[in-house]
């Protein structure tokens, strides 16, 4: 049985999902059941990176979505519109979805899931967080019977590379985030990637799915690279720490029953001993405590051409064994998604963190013991504190706090920006 597939996108993960389309020898039979019908792209004179046989492909999206011969859609435009109008349209003509458009996933799933449901199709999407790290079906499935505590994730393989390459080399933010875009790893709006936003998408969908209900992706709290600096990378090492973006989601248990999600995405000190730190270039990893399981780390490539399509593919397959063997009515208890509620966040000042802080203070007696007195008076314990070096008469003071309430952490700063003595304060960064 053969299964018509509409490809909506042929750049760095549609061409690599049409390579392993065209060379299934050696890989899983069921490779054979999917056959390419149509390629839709923009520019149909453009050159490609994998020759798609004669005919194939259009610039007319619609028609493929609407068209009654094609079985799946797999759309890998990226981007909102038209993604999201593309996609219920596929719906609503029967067809089942495969995407790696975690920025539409995340803004419109509830909206896409429900037509999905209503239809009686599928929507897969392993693709869109990790690339090619198997996480959502893992988290569907192997996980499902788990409760779980905390997903923690390195999932933004621009930035991971950009910041290794930053502690590695020493290199510039610029010329690093353009090898990162030349090897396909950014999004076509870099900023969704340098900005935090795409790790922030990504780490809505894991929670909604770890923990069971809908998240509003307006909710995650969301801070990215551009403020971190070389000087921080070589300071946080001396300290024993790396710097990487993390997206983290943590269920807070209360008593009464309504447990409340932290989910936020933000550069973060961590410790050197700690499994994620050791996560380098467009590498990713998923730690993941659950009740009873323990911790589970997934790790692999996030981004890149063959890594992404290989989870692709890999939700192709699935679809067409269901299509082949399923006697059952769907929507599939294992693999589609049918929460109904929304999840309550905590508000950031309620979120308990070590900070670290780089001051620039004039270099005069007492300004530490002002520091101590002001973070003391708010509440928020002192671990270290370490004059760095001078630049001229100002002195360079790395601070890092014990765990601490954020809002009370906040006041303190603030009043320690107004001293008379302190220069300025370029950085901020979160402890784990
Ligand atoms: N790159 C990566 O490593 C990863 C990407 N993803 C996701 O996969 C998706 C695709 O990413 P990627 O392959 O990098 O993107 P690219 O920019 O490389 O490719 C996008 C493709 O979509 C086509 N396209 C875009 N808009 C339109 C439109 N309006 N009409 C017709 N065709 C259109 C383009 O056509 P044309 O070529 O003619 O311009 C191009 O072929 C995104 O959702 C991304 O977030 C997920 C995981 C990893
Ligand atoms: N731009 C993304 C691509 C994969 O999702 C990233 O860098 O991780
Ligand atoms: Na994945």
């Amino acid at each position: 049985m053969a299964y018509n597939i509409g490809l909506l996108g042929l750049g760095t993960v549609g061409a690599g999902t049409v390579e392993i389309l065209l060379t299934p020898e050696g890989r899983h039979p069921l490779l054979g059941d999917l056959n390419l019908y149509r390629v839709g792209v923009r520019d149909l004179h453009k050159s490609r990176a994998v020759k798609v046989p004669d005919g194939l492909l259009t610039t007319d999206l619609e028609a493929i979505v609407t068209d009654e011969a094609v079985d799946i859609v797999v759309e890998l435009i990226g981007g909102l519109e038209p993604a999201r109008s593309l996609i219920l349209q596929a719906i609503a003509h029967g067809k089942h979805v495969v995407t790696a458009n975690k920025a539409v996933i995340s803004r419109y799933g509830d909206e896409i899931y429900d037509a999905a449901n209503a239809a009686g199709v599928y929507v897969m999407l392993e693709a869109a967080v990790g690339g090619g790290i198997p996480v959502i079906n893992p988290l569907k499935q192997a996980l499902g019977v788990n409760r779980i505590q905390s997903v923690i994730g390195i999932i933004n393989g621009t930035t991971n590379y950009i910041l290794s390459r930053m502690e590695q080399e020493g290199s510039d933010f610029g010329d690093v985030l353009a090898d990162a875009q030349s090897l396909g790893y950014a999004e076509a709006d870099p900023t969704a990637d340098v900005d935090g936003l795409d790790a922030a998408d990504k780490i809505a969908i894991l929670a909604a799915l770890a923990f069971g209900g809908r998240v509003k992706r307006e909710e995650v709290h969301c801070e990215g690279i551009r403020s971190i600096s070389a000087a921080d990378i070589s300071y946080a090492e001396k300290l024993g720490f790396r710097i990487k973006l993390l997206a983290i989601a943590h269920r807070e248990e209360s008593s009464d029953a309504t447990d409340r999600l932290q989910i936020r995405v933000h550069p973060t000190l961590v410790p050197h001993t700690h499994p994620l730190a050791s996560v380098n270039g467009v590498f990713n990893a998923i730690l993941v405590e659950g009740d009873p399981i323990g911790p589970v780390m997934f790790y692999g490539q996030g981004a890149g051409a063959g890594p992404t399509a290989s989870a692709v593919t890999s939700d192709m397959i699935n679809i067409a064994a269901i299509l082949k063997t399923e006697t059952e009515p769907i929507p599939h208890p294992l693999l589609s998604c049918t929460h109904q509620h929304y999840c309550t966040l905590t508000p950031l000042e309620e979120l308990n963190s070590r900070f670290y802080i780089r001051l620039i203070a004039k270099d005069r007696p007492k300004v530490i013991g002002h520091l101590g007195i002001i973070f003391g008076d708010r509440g928020v314990s002192l671990e270290s504190v370490v004059q760095i070096g001078f630049r001229g008469d100002l002195a360079e003071i790395v601070i890092v706090t014990h765990e601490t309430r954020e809002g009370n952490f906040r006041q303190a700063l603030a009043q320690v920006k107004e001293l008379e003595a302190i220069d300025s304060v370029p950085s901020v960064i979160r402890v784990l």
